[in-house]
């Protein structure tokens, strides 16, 4: 049973059809780079994985699980917000602008969900905090503001917290667009243990394509909401079939 599952889902912004009967599947484990050019909807797949957006049409199953909507005879309907919160918690997302809790410190962004979501014990929560924290390179940085952080530092944190909740699929978009050349390499490395160390599921956003082509084992290349080729990154990033694929790859890669 694939771990996402996309069928016919229709997204549009007023006029703008940003996808338009989209599917495709996401075996469990699988690490999956998302490219194409700006506006082509990848941005949007993560925002509905997330809940953040809702779909105008089509369904998304996570494990199986009807996520937002399902299908009672040949009528769509929304299922249940519980229902809905449930499969919600199976899926963490890192985003390019971290998001972190500005007022807390490090341990509390990190403890917060798996306290205030997932109902954990308070030492618990810590111990695994501290874990991560370690796991990320910071452990000194326990007690700190979030504010007191360099960005790469704080998007360590993040993937913490996304750790914390110990979900299945983890999103994330475009991780290191908002850091210093010099930071990069920090977050993909973390990164880079996160995918050899788990099974989790991937859907990754992101321009490095060094990067995706070491952690992910499919591409997916998008233009307006559709898929136009579909590759391992060796093939996608070497010898593209697709002239789209070709322009846009010779566009980011000079
Ligand atoms: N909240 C919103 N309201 C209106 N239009 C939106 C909204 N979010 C996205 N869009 C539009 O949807 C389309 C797809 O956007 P999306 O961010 O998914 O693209 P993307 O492929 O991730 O682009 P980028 O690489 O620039 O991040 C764009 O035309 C964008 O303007």
């Amino acid at each position: 049973m694939p771990a996402i599952e996309f069928r016919d889902v229709v997204k549009r912004f007023g006029d703008n059809v940003v996808l338009d009967g989209l599917s495709f599947d996401v075996p469990q484990g699988d690490r999956v780079t998302l490219i194409g050019p700006s506006g082509s909807g990848k941005t949007t797949i993560l925002r509905l994985l997330m809940t953040l957006e809702e779909a105008d049409g089509g369904l998304i199953h996570i494990d199986g699980d009807p996520y937002t909507h399902e299908y009672r005879g040949p009528k769509r309907v929304a299922i249940p917000e519980k229902r809905r919160r449930v499969v919600r918690n199976r899926v963490g997302m890192v985003f390019q602008q971290f998001n972190l809790f500005p007022n807390m410190t490090v341990l509390e962004n990190i403890v917060e969900a798996p306290v205030h979501v997932l109902r954990q014990p308070k030492d618990e929560a810590v111990a695994r905090a501290e874990q991560l924290l370690d796991q990320v390179g910071l452990a000194d940085k326990r007690d700190a503001r979030c504010t007191q952080l360099s960005g790469g530092q704080q998007q360590r944190v993040a993937i913490a917290r996304a750790l914390a909740m110990d979900p299945e699929i983890l999103l994330l978009d475009e991780v290191t667009s908002a850091l210093d050349p010099e930071i990069v390499a920090d977050v993909l490395g973390v990164l880079r243990d996160v995918a050899a160390s788990t099974d989790i599921t991937m859907l990754l956003v992101t321009h490095e394509m060094q990067f995706a082509r070491e952690v992910s084992n499919r591409v997916l290349m998008f233009d307006h909401g559709r898929i136009v080729e579909e590759a391992d990154p060796e093939t996608m990033f070497t010898a593209p079939r697709h002239e789209r694929t070709q322009e846009f790859l010779r566009a980011v890669l000079g």
